[in-house]
């Protein structure tokens, strides 16, 4: 029916206080891949993130809009809006389908957008396997700075830890955020000196994600390991049954109990038996709380 194809507004509220007591997720990136934001009208994604900036109010640490889109001129009306509405960043993909073909007419672009909010910190969101656009982070940082001065950092959603160490290597003196994006990795990036993590799954495995970055904070690098482990054992599992936007979308319903409805074409509902056989793995790794098989369960992971 319609209501399916139209945004629940009203449980963005009840999301963020889910997010901050069950999962100690402080910081929301809005509008990206798992929301969704580039199968979203320019007025919906206005609607949205001034949902969360205004829900977020003296809960979230920060929301960071992304305001990325194949349109310039709606890229500035996004960024210019995340500004007004008070967001504490934004954030920008390259363009995907005419797409720049070299580091400077990217640049160009990402500028033309940031310029439109000029006292918003701009983050660069590096994700090749989406956009296509397969120009190296590290080529795009070099010089960055200076043709975009709020520059603050990267969103690196790539497997490429060659380009996201040399992101870091490159700019030690100057204090960017290096956020990564890949959640079963994210052990591997933080050693190469990742300052930050952006993912879908810390939707859910947000608190279990926050326990490997304590660990790796007090230098336990072997139980570090074995949260990194944890998360890839369920991640591994989802992704031989195929994981996507949608199927993260029906594990966020079930985890969290809030209704995410479905996602929006051309993505499709996530399958019963998807979401029956991962909220098995989910039990049997213990990541949900109620576990009835904590007897002999030789998986379990806290
Ligand atoms: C392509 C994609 O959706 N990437 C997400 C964020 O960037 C990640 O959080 C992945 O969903 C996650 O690492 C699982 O592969
Ligand atoms: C997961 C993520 O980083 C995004 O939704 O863009």
């Amino acid at each position: 029916g319609k209501w399916e194809r139209e945004i629940n507004f009203s449980v963005i509220g009840q999301y963020v206080d889910y997010l901050v007591k069950e999962q100690g997720v402080k910081n929301i990136f809005v509008n990206g891949t798992t929301g969704e934001g580039l199968s979203l009208s320019i007025s919906e994604r206005r609607r949205v993130a001034e949902e969360w900036v205004t829900k977020g109010r003296n809960k979230l640490d920060q929301v960071v809009i992304h305001v990325g889109a194949l349109s310039l001129k709606e890229s500035q009306e996004l960024a210019q809006h995340a500004a007004e509405i008070g967001a504490d960043g934004i954030a920008v993909i390259a363009p995907f389908f005419l797409k720049p073909w070299n580091k400077d007419v990217l640049i160009n672009f990402l500028k033309e957008v940031a310029a439109a909010a000029p006292a918003l910190p701009f983050y660069y969101y590096h994700i090749p396997a989406l956009t296509g656009v397969k120009i190296r982070a590290e080529e795009v940082l070099d010089g960055i700075q200076e043709k975009i001065p709020t520059f603050q950092g990267l969103k690196f959603s790539d497997t490429d830890l060659l380009d996201f160490g040399q992101c870091v290597d490159q700019n030690r003196q100057r204090q960017f955020a290096f956020l990564f994006g890949v959640d079963e990795q994210l052990l591997s990036a933080l050693v190469m000196g990742a300052t930050g993590a952006v993912g879908s799954t810390y939707n859910y495995l947000g608190k279990k994600t926050n326990q490997m970055l304590e660990a790796f904070e007090r230098k336990d690098f072997s139980s570090a390991l074995n949260h990194q482990f944890c998360i890839q054992r369920f991640i591994n599992f989802v992704v031989k049954l195929g994981f996507g936007v949608s199927q993260t979308k029906a594990i966020m319903t079930l985890v969290s109990g809030i209704p995410m409805g479905p996602p929006r074409l051309p993505l499709q509902k996530a399958s019963r038996e998807f979401t029956d056989n991962a909220e098995a793995k989910l039990r049997s790794l213990d990541f949900l709380s109620f576990n009835d098989l904590k007897d002999g369960n030789l998986e379990a992971c806290s």
